[in-house]
């Protein structure tokens, strides 16, 4: 069937071409393979009349020839388009029972069914569904003696209201070579990369040594309580064990690390805690012509105030983050690279230094989030609650009853009652010594993926999945190969949230990577390369 493409609207022709209005060529060259191509737009006629037409379509390509030539080829826009298309759908995650959005999850499962066939069809592959929306693939592994791994990633995303977003972010629009909209960096670039990478291995015959597992869950960003840790129990009841674990988390750092002259690769060896307190304060209520001295929404004010003004203490050294900049010593420029070289020495004065932006402070101590504040209920009416949320990120070096009594010892007073909504401690370092097979793995894969980058272990500061995990190995490592200059950190949960076609192209290739040189005992060889992709 042919498509008619003119400009100011989409129609079908009875026959013929692809039809570009007045300059066909120019268009149709640059997508170089007509209809696949089209098809790989995600859909076809919807797909062009989403595009609005045929100048948009070519503006939101976001530069023609240019854009197709990162995208490299019908292959990886095919890729494209389903990530685009997993974008499309609304898989919102939001506090609260019942909140999930089932119709949304289901279709986001039919989508990965009918993207992936080569994975969903192959006599190697089984398919669980655990807690009605999350997956488990399992890859069977020729060498059933070897121990396998797993990668795991969430289908679910955090609410992205349209306000301050350039395109709308369920649209999965591309401009100027960026791959718009909610899920593109966190986390569905990372699950429809996994699958696009075992559906490339799988088509070319690829027999994995080892048997591994694909864990998706679809509750991470409230908790994972029902995916990621069903998928575990799943495994736990089948008695696996495993090699090592590889989740979203950190990232692909361009000059955000002070000093540093090269992009790095970080790796998360472990991660924050995390505790949601609760603060209340009540008083007595009345009409507001008689208020006593201090309101409910003063002292609940000034406590807030006191928290934040009184840090927790800088735990430099004492975490994950030493060995980081002891990794990376060589790559600082001349006096960073003297100071991280001499860390015995010069440890207080840079933290002090990275204690100065939000970023690198999350790094060296545990951080205090105050989120959430409610109080009042009518103009002329002295309130009688006010309650505030603070949100800790708590460092490898502390532990949750740790900052619990140094919150005390802040607001030091007891009109403000405290209550632990949720609470967790700081998981683990897991292994990254020469003998940690997982760790080196990944490194090796990052290093094939990305010739020009370093890789160094690092603190992962916000919360992922890997948790539930605990059970199955301890060496848990986070980590996906999303490029962020410092002002792309604001991007994830927040708006224009974006992958460049380019760094998606990566993402896929950092996976088919990783699915050989899992496999391999030292050395490392590979049987597919990404030039053949
Ligand atoms: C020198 C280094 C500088 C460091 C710079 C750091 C830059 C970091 C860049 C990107 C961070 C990306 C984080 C991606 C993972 C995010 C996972 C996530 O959003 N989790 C949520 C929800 C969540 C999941 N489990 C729990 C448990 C407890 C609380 C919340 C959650 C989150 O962490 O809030
Ligand atoms: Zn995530
Ligand atoms: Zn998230």
């Amino acid at each position: 069937r042919a498509l008619l493409w003119e400009a100011g609207g989409g129609g079908r022709a009875a026959g013929g071409d692809i039809r570009l209005g007045s300059a066909p060529r120019l268009a149709l060259e640059p997508l170089g393979g007509k209809r696949e191509a089209l098809e790989a737009l995600g859909g076809k006629r919807e797909a062009l009349e989403a595009l609005g037409g045929k100048r948009e379509a070519l503006e939101a390509l976001g530069g023609k020839r240019e854009a197709l030539e990162a995208l490299g080829g019908k292959r990886e826009a095919r890729a494209c388009a389903r990530l685009r298309a997993a974008v499309r759908v609304p898989t919102v995650s939001r506090e609260g029972p019942g909140a999930a959005d089932e119709v949304a999850l289901l279709r986001f499962g039919r989508l990965l069914r009918e993207e992936f066939p080569a994975v969903f069809e192959s006599e190697l592959v089984t398919h669980d569904l655990v807690a009605n929306f999350s997956h488990l693939l399992t890859v069977r592994g020729a060498d059933g003696g070897r121990t396998p791994y797993m990668l795991t990633a969430h289908l679910d995303v955090v609410p992205a209201p349209d306000y301050g977003w350039d395109v709308p972010p369920f649209s999965g629009e591309i401009h100027q070579g960026y791959i718009y909209g909610r899920g593109t960096i966190d986390d569905k670039h990372s699950l429809m990369a996994i699958l696009e990478a075992l559906e490339l291995l799988l088509q070319r015959g690829f027999v994995p040594q080892r048997t591994f597992y694909i864990g998706i869950g679809h509750d991470e960003e409230i908790g994972g309580d029902k995916g990621a840790r069903n998928i575990a129990k799943v495994l736990e009841s089948r008695g696996v064990k495993l090699d090592f674990l590889l989740d979203e988390g950190m990232v692909i750092l361009d000059g955000v690390v002070p000093g540093l002259q090269i992009p790095v690769a970080v790796v998360g060896v472990s991660e924050k805690g995390s505790l949601m307190l609760r603060l209340r304060v009540r008083t007595e209520t009345g009409h507001s012509s008689m208020p006593a001295k201090e309101s409910c929404i003063g002292i609940l004010s000034a406590a807030i105030t006191r928290l934040e003004s009184n840090p927790l203490p800088q735990q430099f050294g004492s975490g994950p983050e030493r060995a980081l900049f002891e990794y990376l010593s060589p790559q600082f420029n001349f006096p960073m690279r003297v100071v991280t070289s001499n860390l015995w020495l010069f440890g207080p004065i840079f933290s002090w230094v990275l204690g100065q932006k939000p970023t690198t402070n999350a790094l060296i101590r545990t951080t205090t989030a105050v989120t959430e504040f409610h109080a009042g209920v009518k103009p002329n009416v002295v309130a009688p609650l006010a309650e505030a949320t603070v949100n800790y990120r708590i460092h490898p070096a502390q532990s949750v009853s740790e900052v619990l009594r140094l919150t005390e010892e802040i607001i030091a007073d007891d009109r403000v009652e405290l209550e632990v909504l949720s609470s967790m401690e700081p998981l683990p370092i897991s292994p990254f010594d020469e003998s940690a097979t997982g760790y080196w793995t990944i490194s090796k894969s990052i290093t094939d993926t990305f010739p020009d980058i370093v890789s160094a272990p690092g603190l992962c500061i916000a919360n992922t999945d890997t948790r539930h995990y605990q059970k199955l190995t301890s060496a848990l490592y986070r980590f996906t190969p999303v490029w962020n200059k410092l002002e792309d950190i604001p991007r994830y949960h927040g708006v224009n949230e974006r992958i460049s076609l380019q760094n998606y192209k990566q993402t896929i290739h950092f996976y088919f990577n990783l699915m050989q040189n899992a496999d391999q005992e030292e050395p490392l060889i590979k049987h597919f390369h990404t030039e053949d992709l």
